[in-house]
């Protein structure tokens, strides 16, 4: 492992915050803060089941996955064209650039937009245009990654994939996301023998709150390059092995886990463990709206909880860039601004 300066423990928090570093597992849909969902329904004149912003946010206790998922469709239910798109996508591009986000590779549903008679290029092109004004005015590169809802079935993955290949240019992979168990990524084989033969990257949600059979299945079914979630991984250990040998990363999301109850607490998090069994483990939001927080304050909640240090912070920084789907120059440029922003955080008495 590369030596990296120490940063003393009282500069950790500045250090996280200030280290640049790419988030490649958030829902765009899942960025939706409450005052902006109230905002779009007042635009479009779409009647919200709940009376108020803190009405809304009141709603926000979940159980499970399950609880979760119909809170965040109702929610998206506000967006019907191209600019809500645009306006949902530069404010989570905006925040991310304060959390030091120098890239972003994002998921979009767009199956919960289409059923609504939402169209597909709406959907797409106010996200692609928010990416490149973002890019332009903030420097923060992005990436759009369309999601197949699992729940649906595979012939509704394939309607899907077809309506987006006229803006194939715009989005660089597909993922697989919403109610995990019941729907192991064998029901979705074809369709992603379909986008790997289109060239396209794959990714998939796997050992979320499903067993390790389905990280097995997204590997060897589906040609998953990363697997969003994963932590349910330790619980196998010739899968640990396998994901270590094959340097999978994994795409963890620390306070989504505690929100949705697979971690009873952080400090319990096993985040710590993978990192150290050696698999590339990375730090992200998924659905920072609804879940207490930005890329961050997963990163300083984490760290607080379970007295991670510096040496572990550059790990998870370094990880992010070598596990995203970026060029071995962009990536280089990202590890000198990671070394500049170590060595000034060590120089620190
Ligand atoms: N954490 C999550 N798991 C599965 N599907 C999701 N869609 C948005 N967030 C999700
Ligand atoms: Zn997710």
């Amino acid at each position: 492992m590369h030596t990296v300066p120490a940063v003393d423990a009282a500069h950790l928090p500045q250090l996280l915050q200030a280290m640049p570093k790419a988030e490649l597992h958030m829902h765009i849909e899942g960025s939706l803060e409450p005052e902006l969902i109230f905002a779009l329904a007042q635009r479009n004149g779409v009647k919200l089941p709940y009376a108020s912003v803190e009405d809304l946010r009141r709603a926000y206790a979940f159980t499970d996955l399950q609880s979760f998922l119909d809170i965040y469709y109702a929610g998206a239910s506000v967006l019907l064209y191209e600019q809500d798109f645009y306006d949902m996508a530069r404010a989570y591009l905006a925040r991310a650039a304060q959390d030091n986000v120098v890239h972003a590779e994002i998921f979009f549903d767009p199956q919960t937009h289409t059923q609504r008679g939402v169209g597909m290029e709406t959907v797409i092109n106010g996200l692609y245009r928010a990416c490149r004004d973002a890019e332009i005015e903030q420097g923060i590169s992005s990436a759009l990654i369309l999601s197949f809802l699992r729940h649906l079935s595979e012939e509704d993955a394939f309607a899907t994939l077809e309506a987006a290949l006229p803006l194939r240019d715009r989005f660089i992979g597909v993922g697989l996301d919403s109610s995990e168990v019941g729907n192991p990524p064998e029901k979705f084989a074809r369709v992603f023998a379909r986008c790997r033969e289109l060239g396209l990257h794959l990714v998939a949600h796997a050992g979320e709150e499903g067993p390790p059979a389905y990280i097995w299945g997204a590997l060897d079914v589906l040609h998953s390059e990363r697997i969003d979630h994963g932590v349910q991984a330790a619980r196998d250990e010739a899968l640990m092995q396998r994901l270590v040998r094959d340097g999978v990363p994994l795409t963890v999301c620390p306070l989504s886990n505690l929100k949705l109850c697979v971690v009873a607490d952080l400090a319990q998090h096993n985040l710590p463990q993978l990192l150290e069994a050696g698999l590339k483990v990375t730090v992200n939001s998924d659905d920072p709206a609804y879940f207490g927080g930005y890329v961050n304050e997963n990163y300083l909640q984490l760290f607080a909880a379970t007295g991670m240090n510096s040496q572990q912070a550059w790990q998870l920084a370094v990880n992010s860039f070598d596990a995203s789907f970026v060029t071995p120059q962009q990536r280089a440029h990202w590890m000198r601004q990671l070394e500049a922003v170590f060595a000034k955080y060590a120089a620190l008495a």
